[in-house]
This record gives C-alpha cells, structure tokens and sequence, in this order.
C-alpha cells in the first residue's frame, strides 16, 4: 500500500502518515488540496488575465532530497524570478518547484480533472513577496503561496527536462542535495494558458490553507524512461532499508464551499 495514499482516503484525523509521522488531515480544514476539478462545474471568469512568468536560470540553486519529493530550490532574496497575473493581486517569488508521481504510469498526480489521475504532476510554488518576509512566514498565512501545478502524461521525451533527469542519481538518499544551477522552469510550462484556479492548501505538512492554486489546463509530456528515474529516488537516508520514492501524493480532499475558476470557456 503507497505511504501516502491507498485507495480508500486516509482523512481520518487519528490516522497518522507513515512518511509524514504527523496527522495528514486538519481538523476543520474547509479548504485543502487537491481536490478532483470538475470541468462543468467550474465557472469561466472573463477578467482573469493571463498567467506572466519570468524566470532567470541564474536563481536556481540546488537540488535535494527532501524525503517526501526532490525540490529544486531557487534564490528568493530579489524579484529576478516572479510569477504575476492571472488571480494574483502582486508578483509571488518562485521559491521551489517538486513532483508527485505514481508507482506505476495509472496513477501519480495530486489533482484530477473529471476524476482522471495522471501519472505525475509538477508544482511551482511561489510565495507573496509584497505581504510578508520569507517563505516560511508565507506557508502560514492567507494569500501567503501560488503554486502552479502542472499535469504530466506519458508520451513524447521531454528534452529539457533531461537536464533534471541526469542530475537524480546524485539525489537518490533522502537528505542527500547537490548543486544545480542555470536552469529556467518556464520551459515546463504547457503552450496552452488556459488554466483554472481556486483556493486551498499545501499537499504536504503542515497542510496550511495559504495557497492560490493555478492548475495548467493541458499536460506537458515526458517518456516512459524519465518518469522512471523518478521512481528510482528513495525515501530513505543512506543505511536505511531502502523505500522507493512512489505514490508522495496526498488523497483527494472534500471541495466543501468553493468553486473553481477558469480562465477559458
Ligand atoms: N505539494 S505542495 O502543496 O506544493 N506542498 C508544499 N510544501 C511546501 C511548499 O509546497
Ligand atoms: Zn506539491
């Protein structure tokens, strides 16, 4: 059974996460991610403007094993790599992007669109600059994180993605980290801008309601091989009974009172 998740939904609050050793529900939470978006329902709001990301290679840091995902983290201390627009009232700094993934290519992302899953799915956090001082003080407030979450199917050889790829292997052991740098994550985004977006939660701890999620209407692509590289990374710390880093996404949570925005029709 995946740590993270199984079929049924591990929201009981007394039900403790195996990875995590916290609760994985927030008693009272009335917005937590992900949720299952469902296309009809969502509401088209003209006035959304597009989603603007600008991004300078040169802010990416590093890369590291954080024993739940692989982040690759990226210097926050000036607005050289913001995203704007869309819902957002002023730019958020990029912070980090991860993935989750599946065991297998049947399963893997956070979010569903009309209850299909896909094998994996990429977020680009962002924190709110112009309201608070760093990140960690973000992930506790309101309005404090954009993420832009990205659906990722199996198909064509992701060409610049394989700059990650090869960088993995150096990353397997969890606490492991190694120097990355001059990379622009805009070249993961989709062509298409057509997004929705609405308001939730971290997936992972501490599951603060500080986000404004955008999620990209259309997939990117990557192949059979990268995807499995992915699923080559461990949970575990070096001379730990080794754990495979699969199924780090967290069970669908109730949509309760909100409703999704879209910016197409
Ligand atoms: N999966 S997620 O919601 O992006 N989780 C986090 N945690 C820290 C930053 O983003
Ligand atoms: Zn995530």
């Amino acid at each position: 059974v995946a740590p993270y998740c199984c079929g049924g939904r591990l929201n009981s609050p007394l039900m403790l996460h195996p990875i995590w050793k916290g609760p994985l529900d927030i008693p009272g939470g009335s917005r937590q991610s992900p949720i299952d978006i469902r296309v009809r329902d969502s509401v088209f709001h003209p006035n959304l403007a597009p989603i603007s990301t600008q991004y300078d290679p040169n802010t990416c840091l590093h890369i590291w094993n954080n024993g739940y995902s692989f982040l690759v983290e990226y210097d926050d201390c000036t607005n050289k790599s913001v995203v704007s627009g869309g819902p957002l009232e002023n730019p958020y700094r990029l912070k980090q992007f991860h993935f989750h993934w599946g065991a297998n290519n049947d399963w893997g992302s956070e979010h569903t669109v009309d209850s299909k899953v896909f094998p994996a799915e990429l977020h680009l956090v962002h924190w709110n600059c112009s309201r608070y001082r760093t990140f960690e003080e973000a992930i506790m407030e309101e309005n404090g994180l954009a993420v832009i979450g990205i659906f990722i199917k199996l198909g064509r050889h992701h060409e610049k993605l394989q700059k990650l790829v090869d960088i993995l292997p150096s990353v397997r052991y969890k606490e492991s980290l190694t120097e990355f740098n001059y990379f622009d994550p805009s070249c993961l985004l989709p062509t298409c801008s057509d997004y929705w977006t609405y308001s939730g939660s971290l997936t992972t701890p501490p599951l603060t309601e500080s986000v404004t999620w955008i999620m990209m209407k259309k997939p990117i692509e990557v192949d059979h091989s990268q995807l499995a590289v992915f699923r080559s990374l461990l949970y575990t710390a070096v001379g730990e009974e080794e754990k495979n880093m699969v199924d780090n996404f967290r069970p669908l949570q109730p949509l309760m009172n909100r409703t999704v925005h879209s910016s197409f029709e």
